[in-house]
């Protein structure tokens, strides 16, 4: 992939109407089941990322006959859950954790071999997480020490069980969910802390029997997927880093229209509202079986909190574009209980601590956490690590620190927001390749 720098410099204000794309995890889900389902679905609102389309890419090599009418929008002529079939070319998730995880459970059980790879970032991402309980099911997935590459065997019969994850994620739960189709019995996973459901209420939607309710899933083997069709809400993880921004700025005001507002998903709004922001949510409705709403934000002073654990889960995302709101709040915000970070596309408490040390924030790396004492921004330059997430945090903190900062290793943005910066600099950041 080629270098790509970014340049964010002080912005006078900001406003308008952004229109972020489509959720990347209900992306992913619905290119998955609606490539196993019988018939034809039609998605709407699906994510032109690199990480979903690497998900599409690896259901297309399985002979998923998917096209692309216009973009945003994919007709899967589903093959059936046993009509996948298989080949020795190996399958590339790219960046995404959520593609490989997902892919694995319904990799395994199907009847021939395959080979999940995954980017530089991708192969460090811990995998026994997901083989291990699948190996409990019956799967046999070879890993190197834990990484990818996967290579998963086929034709291994699954047999259901009941796991507790050991930490909250819903890419796990997604796994073996996804095996519990193809297994004998009953599958159930039981979470420390209730995680994003999208599995779930896809499966539903798709037809298979599934009882669900926030931190329990329990599915039985021997259904079938009915096509159907699926609107994908707008992410709220995109649109994170506009609220922070228009809570940031002064003078800012910012419309996001639409935008996908499952509770798993929405910790950030909680976060940002008890350290004094102002957003409003205004016209919510449902859409596609999701809650959707309109999100209003405007300036406001901020303020450090204390976070509640309780809300690690469903903002696990959005803590780079927290760290930034913290880093120029008034007083001293406290994160717990957030280790899971270190294992995403980067170690994000790292790379951030890193990062805003570099332009003056102050920051101190715990374990599982960070303490940052809020204040002005210097600027100077970051290293993103190749996060998507980062480079668009360090993005947003550009808009008010004193001198531009410079953002280095900024091409992985379009694994999950395609088109950020042309938006960006639409409401009125000063964005620009450097
Ligand atoms: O299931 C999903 O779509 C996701 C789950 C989360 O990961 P974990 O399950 O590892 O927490 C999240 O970080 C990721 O961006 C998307
Ligand atoms: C962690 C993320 O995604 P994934 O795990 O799918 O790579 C993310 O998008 O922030």
């Amino acid at each position: 992939m080629t270098r790509l720098d970014w340049l964010s410099q002080p912005a006078r204000a900001l406003h308008g109407n952004v229109r972020v794309p489509g959720d990347k995890s209900v992306s992913h889900r619905s290119m998955m089941l609606s490539a196993l389902a019988e018939g034809r679905s039609h998605i709407r609102g699906f994510l032109e990322g690199e990480d979903t389309r690497a998900t599409a890419a690896v259901l297309q090599k399985l002979g998923v006959r998917i096209e692309t009418p216009s973009e945003g929008e994919r007709i899967v002529d589903g093959v059936g859950l046993h009509g996948l079939r298989g080949t020795a070319q190996a399958l590339d998730c790219g960046n995404a954790g959520t593609g490989m995880r997902l892919l694995a459970g319904l990799l395994a059980g199907q009847a021939f071999d395959s080979t999940l790879v995954g980017d530089e970032s991708l192969s460090k991402r811990p995998m026994r997480r997901v083989t291990e309980p699948l190996a409990a099911m019956g799967a046999r997935i070879d890993t190197q020490d834990g990484l990818p590459p996967l290579r998963v065997h086929g034709g291994q019969p699954l047999k259901g069980i009941r796991y507790t994850l050991p930490v909250a994620s819903a890419q796990v739960k997604s796994a073996l969910l996804l095996a519990g189709l193809y297994a004998q019995g009953e599958t159930e996973v039981i979470e420390p802390h209730p995680t994003r459901d999208y599995t779930e209420r896809m499966l539903a939607a798709f037809g298979w029997p599934i009882e669900f309710e926030p931190g329990r899933a329990r599915l039985s083997g021997g259904h079938r997927l009915r096509a159907t069709d699926v609107e994908v809400p707008a992410d709220f993880s995109s649109a994170a880093f506009f609220l922070v921004a228009g809570s940031i700025v002064p003078g800012a005001e910012l419309r996001l229209p639409a935008v996908g507002l499952n509770p798993r998903r929405t910790g950030l709004l909680q976060a940002l509202r008890l350290m004094g922001a102002d957003i409003a949510v205004e016209n919510q409705r449902e859409s596609g079986g999701e809650p959707v709403g309109d999100l209003i934000v405007r300036h406001a002073p901020l303020h450090g909190v204390e976070l509640p654990e309780a809300l690690v889960p469903d903002m696990i995302d959005e803590f780079p574009a927290l760290f930034i709101a913290a880093a120029v709040a008034q007083g001293r915000t406290v994160v717990r209980g957030a280790a899971e970070l270190r294992v995403k596309e980067s170690d994000r408490i790292a790379t951030m601590a890193a990062g805003m040390k570099a332009i003056g924030a102050r920051i101190e790396e715990t374990p599982d956490g960070a303490i940052i004492e809020g204040g002005a921004l210097r600027g100077g330059e970051v290293d993103s690590h190749g996060d998507h997430r980062i480079a668009m945090s360090f993005a947003v903190a550009g808009l008010v620190a004193q001198e531009p900062i410079r953002i280095a290793d900024c091409a992985n943005v379009a694994t999950s927001f395609p088109g950020f910066m042309e938006l960006a600099n639409g409401c009125g950041f000063d964005l620009h390749a450097a």
